[in-house]
């Protein structure tokens, strides 16, 4: 089951085409992440997402009706890139106001729990460090107890600690069969935590898949080692797709296959020394996907 469908969707700010022909599906109790370069499109298909803005054509529906519903709204929440949270209020009469605006609120220190917040729940949030400014932004998305959460480039500015309590904390509200996207500039983040990953780029999906099948795409590994191959020899092993080799012996290998590779030269009976093998990553990905048409 699909918690949001956007099809065919644009939307032209004058004569800036921010979404073209967008067509993304997010499954519920699904952690998406929507990757892609600055400009490529995230927030505003998620503004579209929250009903703060319309589409110029195309269809968005959010759990099955319009996002600017009311039956819909009460049961989103979002963490905006910037939120604007009345600074002279404390933390708690931040959360406990925005539990009123929902039918059925989390109680508000189960939400500061939530955001590791109960140290300064008395703080102004003026008064607030940049990660505990985004961990109150979270704890202001999930108080009402949203079916579907967005999440837009949440552990910005916050530190290791807080990043690691936080993914902790999203990954409950997934095991509970919540619905969440994701926007993060934080690969490694979306590698770990995410079910699906889209990436975006000048308005539209470039690419779709599982962080497995999107590393899949391009050459999956590295495999580096010193010996007396010389390059046609070193080109000739499997799945070899490209090779650097330094006046030394000490060779750089792309493949699609590593582990047939490291297999076909201890076979071969060759010494090798400094032997490494590295696993393509989503970063890789990711970068190979939007290098050409970021720059065309
Ligand atoms: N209100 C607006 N008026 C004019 N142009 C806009 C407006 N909002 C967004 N844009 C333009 O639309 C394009 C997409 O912007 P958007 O903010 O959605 O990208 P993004 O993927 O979220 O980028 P980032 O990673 O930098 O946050 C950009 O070219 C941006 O300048």
């Amino acid at each position: 089951m699909n918690a949001i469908e956007l099809s065919g969707v644009d939307k032209r700010f004058g004569a800036v085409e921010a979404l073209r022909d967008l067509t993304l599906d997010v499954r519920a109790g699904e952690l998406t992440a929507l990757l892609g370069p600055n400009g490529a499109g995230k927030t505003t298909a998620i503004s579209l997402m929250l009903g703060l803005a319309r589409p110029t054509s195309g269809k968005v529906r959010v759990l099955g009706g319009d996002p600017q519903a009311g039956g819909v709204r009460s049961q989103i929440g979002s963490m905006p890139q910037e939120s604007a949270i009345p600074q002279a209020l404390t933390v708690r009469e931040a959360v406990t106001l925005f539990a009123r605006l929902y039918p059925e609120p989390l109680t508000v220190d189960a939400a500061l729990d939530l955001a590791d917040l109960r140290g300064v729940a008395g703080r102004r949030a003026g008064a607030l460090s940049g990660g505990q400014a985004r961990r109150l932004a979270f704890a202001l998305a999930v108080v009402g107890d949203p079916e579907v959460l967005f999440l837009d480039e949440p552990t910005t500015g916050m530190d290791a600690a807080s990043r690691l309590a936080f993914w902790h904390a999203a990954e409950g509200l997934k095991t509970q069969g919540r619905t969440i996207l994701l926007t993060t500039h934080y690969l490694e983040e979306a590698e770990r935590t995410a079910d699906r990953v889209v990436v975006m780029n000048a308005g539209s999906v470039l690419a779709d898949g599982t962080p497995e099948s999107l590393r899949g795409r391009v050459a999956t590994g590295r495999v580096r080692f010193t010996s007396d191959l010389v390059l046609t020899e070193l080109r000739a092993l499997p799945g070899v797709e490209s090779v650097e080799v330094n006046p030394r012996g000490h060779a750089d290998l792309r493949t699609r296959e590593p582990e047939a590779l490291v297999r076909a030269l201890v076979q071969s009976g060759t010494p090798f020394t400094e032997l490494e093998v590295t696993r393509a990553s989503l970063e890789d990905a990711f970068l190979s996907l939007t290098a050409p048409v970021a720059r065309a």
